[in-house]
C-alpha cells in the first residue's frame, strides 16, 4: 500500500486545548474514506489539520510527497462569508490560483475551464449571480466546481451533502465516485450512515479519537457508534494541554 497521508501520533486543538488525541494511521493513495461521528467529535478540526490551515500540537502528518496547498478542500459552507461580494465565476476561478497566481489574469483557456466547471455541476447562467444569492444546493455545486478545477490528487470534503436536496446528492456524490475512478484519494465527513454504507468502502469513526478505521461494515456497527457517542459526551473542552514537542510538531 502506498500512504497518501499518514498520522504520526496526532493531537490537534485550539489555543492548545486538544480536540483530536493520538491518531495513528495511514490511508492509502485512491482511497475512498469516510469520516464520520458525533457532533464535535473533531473532523473538521482532523481536515484542518489535513490541508494546514492547524498545525499539530504533537506529531506530524505527512502528504505522501505532497504540500497542504495541492490538497482541494472543501470547508463546511457555515465556514464561506457569503457577504463577500464575489460572483460565482470569480469564486470558482479561485481554483485555478496554483496556476494562474492571485493577481493574475484569467486567461481564454482558464476562462473555458471554469465555465466547463460550472456546466459540471449544472450552474450555466449563474456566471455573473453573486454567491451571497445562492441556495444552499446551488452553493454547495459551486464548491464542488472550484475542486473540479483544482484537478488535485487529494481532495477533503467537509459535509459536503448538509441540507441539500436528493437529486443535488446524487449529482454531487456521482463527481466523488468519478474522482475515485480517477484513483485520486478522496475524504468526506459525513452524518448520512445510508450514504456512507452505500457509498464509501473505508470509514474512519472519530470521536477525538479514533474509535474504528477500516472497511465500512466492520467500523459501522451498532457498539462503535454507541462507544463514539460514550467517548464524546465523557470528553472534557477544558482538558488539559498536551505537551507539545516542536520536533515533531508540523503539517508537511
Ligand atoms: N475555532 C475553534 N476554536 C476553539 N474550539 C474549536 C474551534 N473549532 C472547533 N472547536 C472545538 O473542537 C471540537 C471538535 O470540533 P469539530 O468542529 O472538529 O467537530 P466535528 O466533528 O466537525 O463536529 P460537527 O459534526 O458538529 O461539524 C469541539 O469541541 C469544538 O467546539
Amino acid at each position: 500500500m502506498t500512504a497518501q497521508l499518514a498520522f504520526q501520533n496526532v493531537t490537534l486543538g485550539y489555543d492548545r486545548h486538544p480536540a483530536v488525541h493520538h491518531l495513528n494511521g495511514e490511508i492509502a493513495a485512491g482511497s475512498l474514506l469516510a469520516v464520520v461521528g458525533p457532533n464535535g467529535a473533531g473532523k473538521s478540526t482532523l481536515f484542518r489539520g489535513i490541508v494546514g490551515i492547524l498545525k499539530p500540537l504533537t506529531g506530524a502528518i505527512t502528504l505522501g510527497g505532497l504540500k497542504a496547498r495541492d490538497i482541494a478542500y472543501l470547508p463546511q459552507s457555515v465556514d464561506i462569508d457569503r457577504t463577500f461580494p464575489i460572483s460565482v465565476f470569480d469564486f470558482v476561478g479561485t481554483g485555478l490560483w496554483r496556476t494562474t497566481g492571485i493577481f493574475g489574469g484569467l486567461g481564454k483557456k482558464a476562462r473555458e475551464q471554469i465555465g466547463q466547471a460550472l456546466a459540471a455541476v449544472g450552474l450555466n447562467g449563474f456566471e455573473n449571480r453573486n454567491i451571497g444569492t445562492l441556495s444552499g444546493g446551488q452553493m454547495q455545486r459551486m464548491l464542488f466546481a472550484r475542486v473540479l478545477l483544482q484537478d488535485a490528487r487529494v481532495i477533503v470534503l467537509d459535509e459536503p451533502f448538509n441540507a441539500i436536496d436528493t437529486k443535488t446528492s446524487a449529482d454531487l456524490i456521482a463527481l466523488v465516485r468519478h474522482w475515485h475512478a480517477e484513483k485520486r484519494t478522496v475524504l468526506a465527513a459525513l452524518h448520512d450512515m445510508e450514504m456512507v454504507r452505500a457509498h464509501f468502502p473505508e470509514t474512519l469513526l472519530l470521536a477525538r479519537g479514533s474509535v474504528a478505521w477500516g472497511p465500512t461494515q466492520q467500523v459501522l456497527t451498532a457498539d462503535n457508534l454507541l462507544e463514539a457517542r460514550r467517548m464524546c459526551e465523557a470528553f472534557d473542552d477544558g482538558a488539559g494541554t498536551c505537551v507539545v514537542d516542536p520536533a515533531h510538531s508540523r503539517a508537511a
